[in-house]
């Protein structure tokens, strides 16, 4: 590894992944992760299918069983089980929403609440068609709302680092670019670790990637000048690239691309 990236020089980073491995049962399934997600926007986590990103960000959290060094806001955290490290700050909002059906969008919030006065108006402010269901049975909302009421359950918490996996998948165009519009509004506030499949949402929203083959990192940089790259975007995640959306971004935290051998 030749770069360092801007988090790394700065020190400014809320998140520090190093040489993490982790298995479910037997099988490795993650080797010697090492990546950093700055305290600000939106860093994607990015690869074909099956290489590893979901259970790394499960290995981060706990949920499997991993070895490595896990160090949220320069404090380590990979010895803490996953209830202490969510009370740490980190928020999860997993591939498949795990909303309550059969409770109303109003009791799936509260559920979730764990700060003292949990951050009401920003949810009522950037999720308000969920607000206005709140009394319906989060099961018979559409993919897409639910996938709101999973993002408002994680944004209620003042939390640190919000790990995102796949939210706009299974989503239909429009619900899509509504989901990445709440994104983009809940990365003003909190950072975020996104796995995301649709690669125009991620060049929407991210400053920074982290590209994942075989459970390893093999590239880390500066996620539009990734993204515009069509030879890369075929040979490291192999499909073609989309065109380029419309909307804004903010320029990425670092300054150089890194492509680490596999
Ligand atoms: N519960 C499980 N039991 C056994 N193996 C698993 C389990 N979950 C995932 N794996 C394996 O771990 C590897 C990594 O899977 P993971 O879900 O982390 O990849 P991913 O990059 O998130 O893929 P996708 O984009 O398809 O969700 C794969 O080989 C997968 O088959």
């Amino acid at each position: 590894m030749t770069d360092r990236t801007a988090a790394e020089q700065s020190g400014r980073s809320v998140l520090r992944v190093r040489h993490l491995s982790a298995h479910i049962g037997s099988q490795q399934v993650v080797e010697d992760v090492s990546l950093e997600v700055p305290e600000r926007g939106v860093t994607a986590l990015l690869g074909r299918n099956g290489v590893g990103k979901t259970s790394t960000i499960k290995a981060v959290l706990g949920l499997i069983g991993r070895a490595g060094e896990v160090e949220l806001d320069g404090e380590r955290i990979e010895t803490l089980p996953t209830h202490r490290i969510v009370r740490r700050g980190v928020g999860y909002v997993p591939e498949d929403r795990e909303v309550f059906g059969s409770l109303t969008v109003e009791q799936n919030l509260r559920l979730a609440e764990r700060d003292a006065h949990p951050r009401r108006d920003l949810v009522a402010d950037l999720f308000p068609d969920i607000m206005a269901r709140s009394g319906q049975a989060a099961g018979t909302l559409s993919g897409g709302q639910q996938q709101m009421v999973a993002l408002a359950r994680a944004l209620l918490n003042d939390n640190r680092l919000l790990l995102v996996d796949e939210p706009t998948k299974g989503l239909s165009p429009k619900l899509v670019e509504e989901v990445a519009d709440a994104l983009e509004r809940a990365a003003q506030v909190v950072p975020i670790l996104l796995v995301e499949q649709n690669l125009a949402v991620a060049r929407r929203l991210a400053t920074d990637a982290v590209v994942m083959a075989g459970g390893r990192v093999v590239h880390t940089g500066d996620a539009r000048a990734l993204l515009d790259d069509e030879e890369r975007v075929v040979n490291l995640l192999g499909v073609g690239a989309e065109p380029a959306p419309s909307h804004g971004r903010p320029p990425s935290t670092h300054q150089s691309h890194q492509e680490v051998p596999s």
